[in-house]
């Protein structure tokens, strides 16, 4: 039976995965308190629509960082798709690409990014920057080979987060016959050596940001920015997109929903960086809040995985499709032609008390 909704993919996937696998996809860090007010954040918000527009079917494409693509809907990247299925993040691009979507693979992926591109579909890539630049380097310069049309640099990870699930369930590594692709140097013939370990650096800071400015001109996006004023700071490094996130909650807990602290951000840049959002987005209505706080562009995660453990390639597919069409009906609903129609005046933040007529 074809899932109506994300929600009941999330519930056919969790009845396929091993349970270690479901924690480590599911799961985050601490409490889990970032984890859930992230899909808390967007029932707390109303939509109010505006009647009789006149605005004929909702458009979706839209262009980010120089990509186009058939819907402002990004897929986040997230690590170990082979985990999910065996055909891991070939399917996932393959999906991706049919969809007209940009997929941002991750650093971590089981799949080397060649591999990955032989989908044809638009790449992002994301980086953790390393200690050694030399390898950092090194990577750029594969990923530009690879046809990728930006990177995506995540920032909220100077140490990696408590995921209490991961450390309950003892959940260590990638089971033997998998592993990090790219993090293998290609040696002088393409051959590829063993597989380093993903550092994550307490050192890193804007000289870093910088330095990747210098080495490349692909455009930039910082992922994990959710201060205005690291938002405002990110204009003077050049980079030419932010993503707010906290990780899906999976790094530091108790950072308020991405969807709290848009607004802020979205002032403090104004039109001069596009905005992604991630973390909770399940339905097309909480992409239009997200549109109208100021977002270009909201990122999946989670319902990817989802996709790929029920069906591979035609599961994530579905996952598109179902939130390609849960936006436009909700960008009609709301008298919407397209995600730039939607503004705050849709939105309705409830601080509501019983007021009763007395008289
Ligand atoms: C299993 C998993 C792996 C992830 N791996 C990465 C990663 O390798 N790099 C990264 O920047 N973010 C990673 N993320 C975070 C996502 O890019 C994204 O911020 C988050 O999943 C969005 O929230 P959502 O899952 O609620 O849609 C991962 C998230 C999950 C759930
Ligand atoms: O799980 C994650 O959130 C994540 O970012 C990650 C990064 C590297 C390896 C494994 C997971």
């Amino acid at each position: 039976m074809k899932a109506l909704s994300l929600r009941e993919l999330e519930a056919a996937a969790r009845a396929l995965l091993e349970p270690g696998i479901h924690d480590l996809f599911a799961g985050g860090s601490e409490d889990e308190v970032s984890l859930r007010a992230n899909e808390d954040a967007f029932a707390r918000v109303g939509l109010v629509p505006r009647v009789l527009r006149g605005r004929g079917a909702p458009r979706l494409d839209t262009e980010l960082l120089g990509c186009r693509a058939s819907l402002p809907i990004v897929l986040a990247p997230t690590a170990f798709h082979r985990l999910a299925h065996p055909e891991g993040e070939r399917a996932t691009a393959r999906a991706a690409a049919a969809a007209g979507a940009i997929f941002t693979v991750s650093m971590a992926s089981t799949t080397a990014i060649e591999d990955i591109a032989q989908a044809g579909g638009p790449l992002w890539f994301q980086l953790y920057l390393q200690p050694d630049r030399g390898f950092t380097e090194a990577l750029v310069r594969r990923v530009e080979a690879a046809g990728c049309k930006a990177l995506v640099v995540t920032v909220d990870s100077p140490v990696f987060g408590r995921r209490e699930r991961d450390l309950r369930n003892g959940f260590m590594d990638l089971p033997p016959g998998l592993c990090c692709e790219n993090m293998r140097p290609l040696g002088p013939d393409g051959e590829r050596g063993p597989a380093r370990s993903i550092a994550f650096s307490p050192t890193l800071s804007w000289a870093d940001v910088d330095w990747l400015r210098e080495l490349t001109s692909l455009p930039i996006a910082l992922k994990g920015v959710l201060h205005p004023e690291d938002a405002k700071r990110s204009l003077d490094s050049g980079v030419d997109a932010l993503f707010v996130s906290n990780h899906g909650g999976r790094q530091l807990d108790t950072v308020p929903a991405p969807l709290e602290l848009l607004a802020p951000i979205a002032d403090a840049v104004g039109d001069r960086l596009p905005l992604v959002l991630d973390g909770g987005v399940r339905r097309g209505t909480d992409a239009l809040k997200a549109f109208a706080l100021g977002a270009r562009a909201v990122a999946i995660g989670r319902p990817v995985l989802w996709g790929l453990a029920v069906g591979g390639e035609a599961g994530v597919a579905h996952v598109l499709s179902l939130l390609r069409s849960e936006l436009e009906r909700a960008l009609a609903l709301c008298g919407c032609g397209s995600a730039d129609d939607a503004s705050p005046e849709l939105l309705h933040f409830s601080r509501w008390e019983p007021r009763w007529r007395t008289s």
